[in-house]
C-alpha cells in the first residue's frame, strides 16, 4: 500500500524464530476505572528480535511497555521476562516474592519520551550513578562504562554537563546511554523522539541503531517514526482500541495490511506527512 515507504531492512542476525522467548504476555487485559485500555492481549518477544508498536492514540501502545517494566499491573493475565512470572501467582504474597519481582525486572530497560534525568547531576553522573548503585559496580568500573557509552552516544565532549545545559536531543541521548549502561536484555522506547525538535529526531534515532546493534537486546519501541520503523524492526505489531489487529514482517503490514484500520492509520500518516 505504500509508496512513503522504501522498506530498506539492514541485514542483520535477527532472532532465531524457534528460540524461546524472552517476554510474553498471556490473556492481558486492564482496565483503567470503567475504561478497558488492553483486552485480552497476547504477544511474544523473542531474544535480539526488534519489535515496533504503531497505531492510533489511545490504542494501548503505552500501557503495554509499563505492563513489561512492571510499573502496572494487569488486572488479568500472565508476564513472563526470561521465562519467569513479572508478579507472583496468586494467593499470599510470600517472602522473597519483591527480590523476584525486582531481579526480573533488572532484566528490562525503559527509555520514555520526557528524557527523566537527574537535574542535579552531570550527564556522566546520570548515566553511571544507576550502574553503581543497581549493577554495585565500583565507581571505577562505572565512571569507564558510563565515559564509554557517553562516547557511544557522541557526548564526549558533554560529560560534565548538567540536563540543563544540554539540548533536547542530547538529554535524550544521555537517558539512551543510562538505559543501556544497565545492560537490560529487552529494551523499550517509548515515543522517544515525540519530544523533540523535528531536526534533532534523526541524529536520536541513529544513535538507537547504533547502540542496540552494539549491544545484543531485544527491542520493543512505540513510535510514530512510521519510515525508522520499517528499516529498524523485525516486525510490526499495529493496535486498534486495545487489541493488536496486525502482526508480521513490515513489509506484510505496511504494504498489505490486512485491516481496515490500519490502511486508515497508515494513509492518515501519508496525508500528514505529505508524502
Ligand atoms: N494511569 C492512567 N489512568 C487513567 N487512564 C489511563 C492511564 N494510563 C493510560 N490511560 C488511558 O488508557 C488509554 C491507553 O493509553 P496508552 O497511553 O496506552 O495509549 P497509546 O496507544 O500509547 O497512546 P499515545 O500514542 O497517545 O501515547 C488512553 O485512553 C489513556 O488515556
Amino acid at each position: 500500500m505504500l509508496k512513503l515507504l522504501d522498506l530498506q531492512n539492514d541485514a542483520r542476525s535477527q532472532a532465531a524464530p524457534s528460540s524461546e522467548p524472552i517476554a510474553e504476555m498471556r490473556g492481558i487485559t486492564k482496565s483503567y476505572g470503567a475504561r478497558r485500555v488492553l483486552d485480552n492481549v497476547g504477544l511474544q518477544l523473542r531474544p535480539a528480535e526488534r519489535v515496533a508498536l504503531i497505531g492510533p492514540s489511545g490504542s494501548g501502545k503505552t500501557t503495554i511497555l509499563r505492563l513489561l517494566i512492571g510499573l502496572d499491573r494487569p488486572d488479568a493475565g500472565d508476564i513472563e521476562i526470561a521465562g519467569r512470572p513479572l508478579w507472583p501467582k496468586g494467593g499470599k504474597r510470600k517472602p522473597g516474592d519483591e527480590r523476584q519481582a525486582r531481579e526480573v525486572r533488572q532484566c528490562v530497560g525503559m527509555v520514555f519520551q520526557q528524557f527523566n534525568l537527574f537535574p542535579h547531576m552531570t550527564a556522566l553522573e546520570n548515566v553511571r550513578e544507576p550502574i553503581r548503585h543497581v549493577l554495585g559496580e565500583p565507581i571505577r568500573v562505572a565512571n569507564e562504562r558510563a565515559e564509554e557509552l557517553l562516547t557511544q552516544v557522541g557526548l564526549r565532549k558533554h560529560l560534565d554537563q548538567r540536563p540543563a545545559q544540554l539540548s533536547g536531543g542530547q538529554q535524550q541521548r544521555v537517558a539512551i546511554a543510562r538505559a543501556i549502561g544497565l545492560r537490560p536484555r529487552i529494551m523499550l522506547f517509548d515515543e522517544i523522539t515525540s519530544a523533540l525538535d523535528p531536526e534533532v529526531v534523526g541524529e536520536v534515532l541513529q544513535v538507537v541503531r547504533k547502540l542496540t546493534d552494539d549491544h545484543d537486546m531485544a527491542i520493543m519501541m512505540v513510535t510514530h517514526e512510521i519510515s525508522f520503523a520499517a528499516a529498524f524492526a523485525d516486525r510490526i505489531l499495529m493496535f486498534d482500541s486495545g487489541s493488536i489487529v496486525e502482526d508480521g514482517p513490515p513489509q506484510q503490514v505496511l504494504k498489505e495490511p490486512a485491516h481496515q484500520r490500519t490502511r486508515q492509520f497508515l494513509r492518515a500518516i501519508i496525508d500528514r506527512e505529505g508524502r
